[in-house]
């Protein structure tokens, strides 16, 4: 093929999918002034959902969908901060796993607010300093973020979105492996990594702390000490990778929720999960009767998590997730059974079910 020819149609393509950018940008700046108008918010997950579902059924290849998705969600990312740059808070600090899903669902065109604690987090949505909180939620290998399950229980606070990123854990350490006493990070990081710190630093002493990137940040200060965390985090801080995909399981991953004032509105096409929390009657059949509301109706419940409710002693919350909008009538009918069954039911939000 010739090469001068192929660039000069490449040249071509590139005029025109910038002038369509540009298009598009003017057209959604206009979709933004209207929606200000009537009172929407510039973030709508369940409408970028459809766009991204549309994309797919389009797409012929050899474009992947996901790198497709990556590409429109940063396109969609301009589109928004044309408006005003969202505010995202996240559990921080900087370079956290919590920082890179924050980006991968807003992409980079936000104002990043890194949180201490994901309590944190709550507060500065709820106080208005924040447009949106990015929280973890549960990892594939470690199981459920116990603190933010309890926090969704308290918050008046809606899940609007969530982010699956899978999780790679490295070593990271200014010190050779030979020379490491103390390994520090997030209980859950130390949890996925047990058997291989078993393994390869069995005299290490393992030390819990805030946060991945703030284990960085320590280990690049005190001798002797490692941390475990994202690639990020460490190229973040400066502190040498001793080792890589450290993770007792290849295929670990960890779900974040996105909270926001508002609730979103539905996907449709079977695109929506919805989240609860609900407190059973302390009677014989009780908890059956709340999930056969849901499994009567065929409602594929995908969760079911319990915890203490931090009220009385041996009285639980139930955490669940089922497939379907709040607004869909089989949902609604399910929790009118649910509420006859049980002494609390709380929505915490129903949101597009992105892989
Ligand atoms: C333009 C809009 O606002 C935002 C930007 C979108 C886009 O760029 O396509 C889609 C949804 C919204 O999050 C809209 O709601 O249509």
């Amino acid at each position: 093929m010739d090469l001068e020819k192929v660039r000069t149609r490449i040249d071509e393509i590139d005029r025109e999918i910038v002038a369509k950018l540009n298009e598009r940008l003017t057209l959604a700046g206009d979709v933004a002034a209207a929606k200000a108008e009537a009172g929407l918010p510039i973030f709508m997950p369940e409408r970028e959902e459809q766009i991204f579902m549309k994309l797919a059924r389009l797409n012929t290849g050899p474009l992947e969908e996901a790198t497709l998705r990556r590409i429109y969600g940063e396109i969609i990312s301009v589109t928004r901060a044309r408006q005003r740059k969202l505010r995202i808070a996240y559990l921080g600090p900087e370079a956290t796993y919590t920082e890179q899903a924050a980006v991968k669902q807003f992409g980079q065109q936000i104002e990043t607010m890194p949180q201490r604690m994901i309590p944190d987090v709550f507060t500065a949505v709820e106080k208005g300093e924040a447009d949106y909180g990015v929280i973890p939620i549960e990892n594939s290998t470690g199981g459920a973020v116990l603190h933010s399950l309890d926090m969704l229980a308290e918050t008046e606070l809606k899940i609007v979105s969530q982010v699956y990123l899978p999780i790679e854990h490295c070593l990271v350490s200014r010190w050779p492996l030979e020379a490491i006493t103390e390994v520090h990070s997030k209980d859950q990081a130390l949890i996925q990594c047990r058997d291989w710190l078993a393994r390869h630093l069995p005299g290490a002493r393992q030390v819990e702390c805030d946060s991945t990137a703030q284990a960085v940040r320590l280990s690049g200060e005190h001798e002797g000490m490692a941390a475990i965390a994202g690639e990020l985090a460490a190229t973040r801080y400066g502190v040498p990778v001793l080792a890589k995909g450290i993770q007792d399981r290849s295929d670990n991953v960890t779900r974040f929720l996105v909270i926001g004032a508002r609730p979103c509105g539905r996907t449709g096409d079977g695109g929506d999960k919805t989240s609860l929390v609900f407190s059973i009657n302390d009677e014989v059949g009780a908890l059956e009767r709340a999930v056969k509301a849901f499994s009567s109706r065929g409602i594929n419940m995908t969760k079911i998590e319990s915890r203490p409710s931090r009220r009385k002693a041996w009285d639980y919350l139930f955490f669940v997730d089922v497939i379907g909008h709040w607004e869909d009538a089989e949902v609604q009918a399910a929790v009118a059974d649910l509420k006859d069954a049980c002494r609390l039911v709380k929505w915490l939000g129903s949101y597009p079910n992105t892989k």
